[in-house]
């Protein structure tokens, strides 16, 4: 299958990158994302815990800490299959790590985060193209859960964090695929409104 090939081939460019490299691209990715008014405005800021050569949002929850935002971060949801709760994320946050190797606030009676409340979600992905398109890790999580803001029913933003070199040419599109507002890399700010 081809979507597998190319998740194959992007998620190899992202793992060769060098220690170095990764740590001037994270660095640099916090200075585009402040170019975009989205983030300066957005409250409620959903993020991730970098995995498997992702860039490292580290600076961008940083920011947003100092800044009084509030950050949350996507927990594999204990019941509905394939779907995602959004957690808040503190400093001080009790954490575990998911099936996949990726840390995740444990979830409380207190810390959940209704979806319609997140003004911005910054999203992983293994390749992206200008057009917005987004090819992530296969489990479908970020589609399934977003669902509703493809049918119009919420106003949240949707921008991909990545690396230069997990641009595509044009990404063939499935129904299911939430389309990004925009895509940050360490190099240009993509705006697709
Ligand atoms: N940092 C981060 N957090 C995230 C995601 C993500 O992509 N990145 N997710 C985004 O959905 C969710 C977790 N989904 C994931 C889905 C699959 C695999 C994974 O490693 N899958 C296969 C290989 C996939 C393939 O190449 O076909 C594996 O187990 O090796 C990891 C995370 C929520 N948290
Ligand atoms: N809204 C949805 N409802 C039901 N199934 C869905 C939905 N979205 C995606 N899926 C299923 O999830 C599977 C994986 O989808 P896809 O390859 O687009 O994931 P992905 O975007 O790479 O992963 P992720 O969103 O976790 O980063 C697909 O085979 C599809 O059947």
């Amino acid at each position: 299958m081809l979507r597998q090939k190319i998740r194959t081939e992007y998620r190899n460019k992202r793992q060769a990158l060098s220690a170095q490299q990764q740590s001037t691209a994270a660095n640099n990715l916090l200075t585009t994302c402040l170019s975009s008014t989205t983030l300066a405005q957005a409250k409620t800021i959903a993020c991730y815990i970098a995995n498997d050569g992702e860039i490292d949002p580290k600076a961008i929850i940083e920011y947003c800490w100092q800044h009084g935002k509030s950050v949350l971060l996507p927990v594999l949801h204990p019941f509905s299959k394939g779907h995602l709760l959004f957690v808040e994320y503190h400093p001080n946050s009790a954490t575990r790590k998911n099936c996949y190797g990726i840390e995740e606030p444990i979830v409380t009676t207190t810390n959940l985060c209704p979806l319609t409340n997140i003004q911005l979600i910054l999203t992983p992905l293994v390749a992206f193209d200008a057009q917005g398109n987004r090819l992530g890790m296969g489990g479908g999580y970020y589609d399934r859960t977003l669902a509703p803001i493809r049918r119009d029913l919420l106003s949240t933003q949707l921008i991909g964090l990545a690396h230069n070199c997990q641009q595509t040419d044009i990404l063939l599109t499935d129904s299911w695929d939430i389309p990004l507002n925009g895509i940050a890399t360490p190099e240009q700010y993509f705006d697709v409104g």
